[in-house]
């Protein structure tokens, strides 16, 4: 049986995503090849009307590997990576968890009136594989390995892994673009110092990245922070390191709306970065997460701030601290996926 993959036309050889061996003969015969679209079209998701959404290895929603097409607009890639976690252990399973829950995702987006995978090449680039015995190593490989991909795609969506490989991604986006505004979505501030005397850990990294100058000071912004925090001081520590702030109770009180004007407002014109810890959901949306907070947002109030930021110049984004072994029914991975489908939404060229 040959091993053509019938969307991926052009990846005949190493075609990864729809396991074409588990294909009926009557999918395989109903392959149109490469005739069917233009060369320079974007090579789009696996069609869940010939393979079932359920077969195959699997990719982000079903797109095809970064290798199997010429370039990409956009590379979405994994960090599995928890060594820097203060908590609960287990992110480091997270890209494989949400890649499993991307297969339902569809090709159009009628929030935002696109079709992110038609409009721009998206590919998956696999994992990262980095050091778990040692965070600088695996901190100078997450670098590392985001520039290398910079040559093969404009923009990264990374799949964490926890919070602490913030801090290597945005080294990496700073080379490209300079200081750039840092758009976080988290329960927690992540600004704080240092824990038992470690300076990169999931709790710190955009301290560290305001401090090495990576974050544009008058344009960040943490939306959905709650919860306690270990002095008051730590408020003041966070203005002074460069964040305004929009927390869950703001949300709550003033709206989403009004949010989002803030947001926008904050952000102007600068290039963005966008970090979303899922654990800016409430543990009802999200369980599966290492430091999990009461009261947070709903998944339908962050994906529409998400669908809010899509005219702004968006260099690049992760979504980070999913950890399958606390979730349930996919629940965390189902909204990290439409998380990054949006984002991905986001960032595809318009008209
Ligand atoms: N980045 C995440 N998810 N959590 C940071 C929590 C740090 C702490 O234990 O205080
Ligand atoms: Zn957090
Ligand atoms: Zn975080």
């Amino acid at each position: 049986m040959h091993t053509s993959n019938p969307e991926h036309p052009d990846a005949a050889a190493s075609a990864p995503t729809a396991s074409p061996a588990a294909a009926p003969a009557s999918v395989t015969a109903a392959t149109s090849g490469p005739a069917a679209a233009p060369a320079s079209a974007p090579v789009g998701p696996v069609d869940a009307s010939r393979v079932p959404r359920f077969a195959g290895i699997a990719t982000f929603a079903r797109l095809p590997r970064l290798e199997d097409v010429p370039r990409a607009d956009i590379a979405v890639v994994g960090v599995p990576f928890d060594s820097g976690v203060s908590y609960r252990p287990g992110a480091r399973f997270g890209p494989a968890h949400v890649r499993e829950a991307s297969r339902l995702l569809r090709p159009y987006n009628p929030a935002q009136d696109v079709s992110p995978f038609a409009t721009q090449q998206v590919a998956d680039a696999g994992d990262l594989a980095v050091n778990p015995f040692d965070i600088d190593e695996a901190v100078a490989d997450v670098e590392a390995g985001a520039r290398a991909l910079g040559d093969r795609a404009d923009r990264l969506v990374v799949i964490g892994g926890d919070h602490t490989i913030a801090l290597p991604l945005l080294r990496a986006v700073h080379a490209k673009h300079g200081p750039v505004a840092v758009l976080h979505f988290d329960a927690h501030l992540d600004t704080w110092d240092t824990y038992f005397g470690a300076p990169v850990t999931h709790g710190t990294p955009f301290r560290r990245a305001s401090e090495e100058g990576l974050i544009d000071l008058t344009a960040s912004m943490h939306v959905g922070t709650r919860g306690p925090l270990y002095g008051v001081e730590d408020l003041a520590d966070d203005a002074r390191l460069g964040f305004a702030i929009a927390t869950s109770e703001d949300i709550e009180e003033h709206g989403v709306a009004a949010v989002i004007e803030r947001i926008r407002a904050r952000i102007g014109d600068a290039p963005l970065y966008i970090s979303i810890d899922i654990d800016v959901l409430d543990p009802a949306h999200a369980p599966g997460t290492g430091t999990p907070e009461a009261g947070g947002l709903t998944s339908r109030e962050l994906l529409r701030i998400l669908r809010a930021l899509a005219d702004k110049r968006i260099v690049g984004a992760d979504v980070v601290e999913v950890a399958p072994a606390y979730d349930h029914a996919q629940l965390t991975a189902v909204a990290a996926s439409h998380v990054a489908y949006e984002l991905i939404s986001a960032m595809a060229p318009r008209g």
